[in-house]
């Protein structure tokens, strides 16, 4: 049969591109005698030219498949189709002494049979995503033209090209449906490119490597990795393709190494999908009918497998429509790599009718009093806040008015019996589950360039009977806008300030001027420890600190909960009129709704670096800021405002006296998912895709190098990850890249840390804090991976009291038997633990 696939002079024609193709050749490009055999095999030879390609003919130059299998491309033959037939089975060795057909000797630059053993793929282990615990094989859709499984025996091979009827479609793994209509006017149907990624995987690694390697873009390209995502396939990791391969095999061995069926890829279960449904220009959405026991788990039965992917990236929230959207009469196509519809991404809360309240006004106006009372009495809920301390506040609150609600930020889970409730980070928002109620607070966060994705994702992707959202006027119009897709009932509630705020005409000038309740506010932690020292060094006030990554630091043993908590209470402290901290050094993290007992708020300065430029305040900045003084309630009823500089105060006053600006949508409009799958255009971004594209870039260009699953290139990217640390980015990374299971010991000796005696020393101490947070971050996503998390999270909480307790040498400390917890006693308790033997 073979003979018939490749004659001897179809391999001779082809001697031309050997040069080129082979392994260790450098020219960059064939000739043109090479493209022109490439034509003629083209018209007269697919099969054999398949198999050439895909390694199938013993050349005795090894050849590169790489090279090969983009050979159509190089030779500018765009759309050419590669056709590989289970049909063709590997071409037995060419025997130089005996003619080819016709007559013909086999060209003498080929080789005898190359007797390298063949490779034997190692079968691909997909995660053990278990939709609905359903462990059934991907059914075939009815209607579709997919092929059933090569037959054992067979080796089954690839087609990227719709447009060639396979004469033999039985014994062909067509992929031409994963390759999207944006280079075919083929109608697709996600099910059938499911199911032939789902065939080529229990092939063999081989065959999904042809595949990787003969779209048109190589390897790891948005077509592919769109097809693999929205099939639920991790792919596999690349540098298998880049063993050796099986060049040749006899049909036997072939039958008994490439044939046996590996275990089924699971796939979620069948939806029902609307074939009538079209949706390319329609703003109407449908609504969807999805299974109600379409629960995912990871393979560590943790976190649930669809949220890690919204989470995570944008074509699992693809996905989940363009399995709803396929349609298979293809009437009108679905562009897979559309990243204008984003409300399609979250079908569950799109099942839902869902009554949005917008409780707007300024600051202190008991916008989230209003709506925590809703979710109070609601019978399960979920709270999202901008700040694991407001996360931590309401899971108190809730748990104190025996409503029970887990803790769930990214750096910790609190779990509670029986709990209905959960109070989260907005990161950690659940698109998975339906609640009865759901609150989001400091919704004008969405227009944040870091963080607004994530607001914008607990908008749309919440599904909730009631969704609250608590925050500034000036981001009605935008939301309004957003939701002008989703079919949900959306009320404006509008609210006045509680309490007055009087902005004073008098600036602090010097920190002599400080008084009890006095709260400063500066933007970074030097700059607040510095403070600090200044205002302790005067001898007469204790301050309390609070900036974002401080408090709630993780749980970690039992013995250690207590002090640990004491970090959780510097806000608190200063809150209780027992405490000796009678004035707080914050960071502008303090403008994200905490509630504290503040009389005046004072700015150290109004300009502050954003992580790209040092930039002044937004009008809405200051607002959220200043409005933390008198709060309702609160021990001051009036709050007042001022700088620590007569020069700012001009500006702090136009501020509080103007309107906050209207918050804009960049709707985007033609986006798309990128060639290089991580990295696209970023401003244009901005509010709606879950990889802020300016933030994350630089990390997904490091990340893409590495050789990870798609999974965990999301993971990766969306983690704490700082690529500016080498230790952070690098270590970690790729040593699980390499190793899959990192232990904490292989890149960091616990209990080494000691307080630093110099600035070099407390940058080091800071990458090693920032190592550890990634870890314990990771942890929680990849707990088989990442299994030291206790030890991680204790390390880091030392790093944190080590950090501190150099920033703040050389305070005064007032002794105090109210005090909560002494440094010395902390450590000397670690001491105890044995955690640590840090110098005192
Ligand atoms: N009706 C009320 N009864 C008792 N306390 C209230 C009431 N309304 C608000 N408060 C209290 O007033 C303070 C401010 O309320 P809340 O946090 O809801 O304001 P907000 O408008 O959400 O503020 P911000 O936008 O600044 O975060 C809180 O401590 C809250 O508990």
């Amino acid at each position: 049969q073979s003979n018939t696939v490749c004659t001897g002079a179809m391999i001779r024609n082809f001697t031309p591109c050997i040069g080129f193709l082979a392994s260790g050749s450098n020219m960059s490009s064939p000739s043109s005698a090479c493209c022109s055999s490439l034509k003629d095999l083209m018209s007269n030879g697919q099969d054999c030219l398949c198999l050439i390609v895909t390694g199938g003919v013993p050349f005795q130059i090894p050849i590169n498949r790489n090279l090969a299998i983009s050979l159509p491309r190089a030779c500018r033959m765009s759309g050419v189709p590669i056709e590989c037939k289970a049909t063709a089975s590997p071409v037995p060795a060419p025997d130089p002494e005996s003619p080819g057909e016709g007559g013909s000797n086999i060209s003498p630059r080929l080789s005898p049979p190359n007797r390298r053993a063949p490779f034997i793929p190692q079968p691909f282990t997909p995660p053990s995503f278990t939709p609905g615990g359903d462990t059934t094989p991907p059914s075939t859709p009815q209607g579709d033209l997919v092929p059933t499984l090569t037959p054992p025996g067979m080796r089954p091979t690839l087609t990227s090209s719709a447009s060639q009827p396979s004469h033999n479609a039985l014994q062909t793994i067509t992929v031409a449906h994963c390759l999207y209509p944006i280079s075919t006017e083929t109608p697709i149907s996600l099910d059938s490119c499911c199911n032939a990624l789902n065939q080529a995987l229990q092939a063999g690694y081989y065959c999904v490597c042809s595949f990787l390697e003969s779209s048109s873009h190589p390897l790891f390209s948005t077509e592919i990795a769109l097809s693999f995502s929205n099939c639920y396939i991790s792919m596999p990791p690349l540098t298998h393709c880049h063993e050796p391969q099986p060049l040749v095999a006899p049909p036997a061995a072939v039958a008994s190494q490439a044939a046996p069926l590996r275990p089924p890829v699971l796939m979620p279960p069948d939806m029902p999908i609307d074939r009538n449904l079209t949706l390319s220009s329609s703003s109407h959405v449908p609504k969807l009918k999805i299974p109600e026991s379409w629960a995912y788990t990871t393979s560590n039965g943790n976190a649930d497998f669809y949220h890690s992917k919204s989470n995570f990236g944008t074509s699992y929230g693809i996905c989940q429509c363009s399995r709803k959207f396929s349609s298979s009469t293809g009437a009108k196509k679905f562009d897979f790599t559309d990243l204008t519809r984003p409300h399609t991404w979250y079908p569950i809360a799109r099942r839902k009718k869902r009554n949005i309240i917008l409780h707007v006004g300024p600051t202190n106006s008991g916008k989230t009093y209003h709506a925590l009372k809703r979710l109070e009495s609601s019978s399960s809920g979920i709270y999202c806040g901008p700040l694991r301390l407001l996360a931590w506040e309401v899971a108190q609150r809730l748990n104190k008015a025996k409503v029970p609600c887990d803790l769930i930020t990214g750096q910790e889970r609190e779990e509670v019996d029986g709990a209905k409730h959960k109070a989260v980070t907005v990161e950690m928002a659940d698109v998975t589950s339906d609640y009865n109620c759901a609150v989001v607070d400091e919704i004008q966060m969405l227009g944040c360039r870091t963080r607004g994705f994530s607001f914008t994702r607990a908008l749309l992707g919440i599904s909730a009977d009631e969704l609250h959202l608590c925050g500034d006027a000036a981001a009605v119009p935008l939301i309004q806008e957003i939701l002008k897709v989703t079919d949900d009932n959306v009320k404006v509630q509008h609210y006045e300030r509680l309490s007055p705020l009087v902005p004073l005409k008098v600036p602090l000038g010097s920190f002599s001027n400080i008084q009890t309740g006095d709260c400063i506010v500066t933007f970074s932690r030097h700059e607040i420890y510095k403070i600090k020292r200044l205002i302790e060094n005067k001898r007469t006030h204790l301050c309390s600190v609070v900036y974002g990554s401080l408090p709630p630091e993780t749980r970690t043993r039992q013995q250690l909960a207590e002090l640990i908590h004491s970090l959780r209470l510097q806000a608190t402290m200063f809150n209780d009129d027992k405490s000796d901290f009678d004035v707080l050094v914050a960071s502008d993290a303090i403008g994200m709704g905490l509630n504290l007992n503040i009389s005046r708020i004072i700015f150290s300065t109004l300009r502050k670096f954003d992580g790209l430029e040092k930039r002044q305040l937004t009008v809405s900045e200051i607002k959220q800021i200043a409005g933390r003084a008198g709060r309702y309630k609160s021990k001051f009823p009036v709050g007042e405002v001022t700088c620590l500089s007569a020069e700012d105060l001009p500006l702090l006053h136009s501020a509080l006296s103007s309107p906050s600006t209207t918050l804009e949508g960049h709707f985007v409009e033609n986006a798309k998912l990128s060639e290089n799958y991580f990295i696209t255009d970023c401003e244009e971004m901005m509010f709606y895709l879950p990889i802020s594209y300016c933030y994350k870039q630089k990390i997904a260009a490091v990340i893409d190098e590495l050789p990870l699953n798609l999974n965990d290139k999301y993971l990766f990217t969306m983690s704490p990850v700082d690529m500016n640390d080498d230790i952070s980015s690098q270590g970690l990374t790729q040593s699980y890249s390499k190793n899959r299971v990192v232990r904490l010991k292989e890149i960091f000796t616990p209990g080494t840390l000691k307080i630093p005696k110099s600035h070099n020393a407390l940058k080091e101490l800071e990458s090693i804090h920032k190592v550890l947070d990634l870890y314990v971050w990771l942890s929680f996503h990849l707990e088989d991976s990442f299994p030291d998390r206790e030890l991680a999270a204790s390390q880091k909480a030392i790093c944190s009291m080590l950090i501190e307790e150099f920033l703040g040498r050389d305070g005064w400390r007032r002794p105090s038997p109210r005090r909560l917890v002494s440094r010395s006693a902390f450590l000397k308790s670690l001491k105890s633990e044995n955690l640590s033997p840090c110098a005192p």
